[in-house]
C-alpha cells in the first residue's frame, strides 16, 4: 500500500500550500486529474523526490520514504514522450533499467524477457529514433520492468498516441500493474483514459485531492 499523508509543499510566494493525502493499492491504477496548473506535476515531483515537502509522509508498505533521495526511492517515472535516448537501440534503452555492474549475459536475458513481456520481441536492435510512439512507450515500460520499483508514476503517458495504439498501451499498463503488483499513479486530463484503466480517481483542486 502507498499512503500519502498530509504532504505539504508551497512554491516561493505561494499563499496557500498544497496538502496532498491519498492511498493507492498494489496492483491498481490510481488516477489524478485536475485543471491545468492545479499541481499534478508538483505532486509527481514530490513523490519522485525532485521536490521536498515541508511536512507529511509518503509510506510504501509502512516505510516512510519522504527523506530518501530520488535514486533510493522505490519509484519510476514515465512521461508522455522523450523517455528514451533516441540514438541508442531499444535493448540499450531497456538495459538502463539495470545496474551497470550487471554481467553482460544476465543483462541480455533480462532485456530480452522484458521486451518480450511488452510485446516487442525482436525489436532490441532497432534504434529508438526509428520506433513509433507506442513502441517507445513499450520500451520505456520494459525498462521500468527491469528497475523493479513498485511505484510507477505516469504523466499523460497515452496522450501522444493514436487511438488504436493508445488502447494497446493502456491494456499493457493495466496488465503489468496487476501482474507485478505496482502502485501505478496516472496523471491525466483525459477522462476516457481514466475511465478505461483507473481503479480509483482523485481530483486535484484548491491545493487538495478529493476522491471522485
Ligand atoms: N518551479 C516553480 N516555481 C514556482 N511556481 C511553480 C513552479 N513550478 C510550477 N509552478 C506553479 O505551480 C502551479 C502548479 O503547477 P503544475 O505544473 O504542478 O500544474 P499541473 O496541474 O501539472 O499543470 P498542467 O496540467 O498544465 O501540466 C502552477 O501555477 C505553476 O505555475
Amino acid at each position: 500500500m502507498l499512503v500519502v499523508d498530509r504532504l505539504t509543499f508551497a512554491y516561493r510566494d505561494q499563499a496557500t500550500p498544497y496538502q496532498f493525502s491519498f492511498d493507492a493499492k498494489p496492483g491498481e491504477i490510481t488516477a489524478i486529474s485536475g485543471p491545468s496548473g492545479s499541481g499534478k506535476s508538483t505532486l509527481l515531483d514530490l513523490l519522485a523526490g525532485f521536490l521536498s515537502p515541508v511536512s507529511g509522509t509518503i509510506a510504501t508498505n509502512g516505510t516512510n520514504i519522504v527523506r530518501l533521495p530520488p535514486e533510493q526511492r522505490p519509484v519510476s517515472l514515465l512521461l508522455q514522450t522523450e523517455s528514451l535516448f533516441e540514438h541508442l537501440t531499444a535493448a540499450r534503452n531497456v538495459a538502463l533499467g539495470l545496474s551497470p555492474k550487471t554481467p553482460r549475459t544476465e543483462t541480455k536475458v533480462a532485456v530480452d524477457a522484458a521486451l518480450n513481456e511488452v510485446g516487442l520481441s525482436g525489436f532490441g536492435a532497432r534504434l529508438a529514433a526509428g520506433l513509433s510512439g507506442g513502441q517507445k512507450q513499450r520500451v520505456a515500460l520494459a525498462r521500468t520492468l527491469l528497475r523493479a520499483r513498485p511505484v510507477l508514476l505516469l504523466d499523460e503517458p497515452f496522450s501522444a498516441l493514436d487511438d488504436g495504439t493508445r488502447g494497446q498501451v493502456r491494456s499493457l499498463v493495466v496488465r503489468l500493474t496487476s501482474f507485478h503488483c505496482w502502485h501505478t499513479i496516472l496523471v491525466s486530463h483525459h477522462i476516457d483514459d481514466i475511465n478505461a484503466v483507473a481503479h480509483r480517481h482523485y481530483r486535484l483542486d484548491n491545493q487538495k485531492l478529493a476522491l471522485v
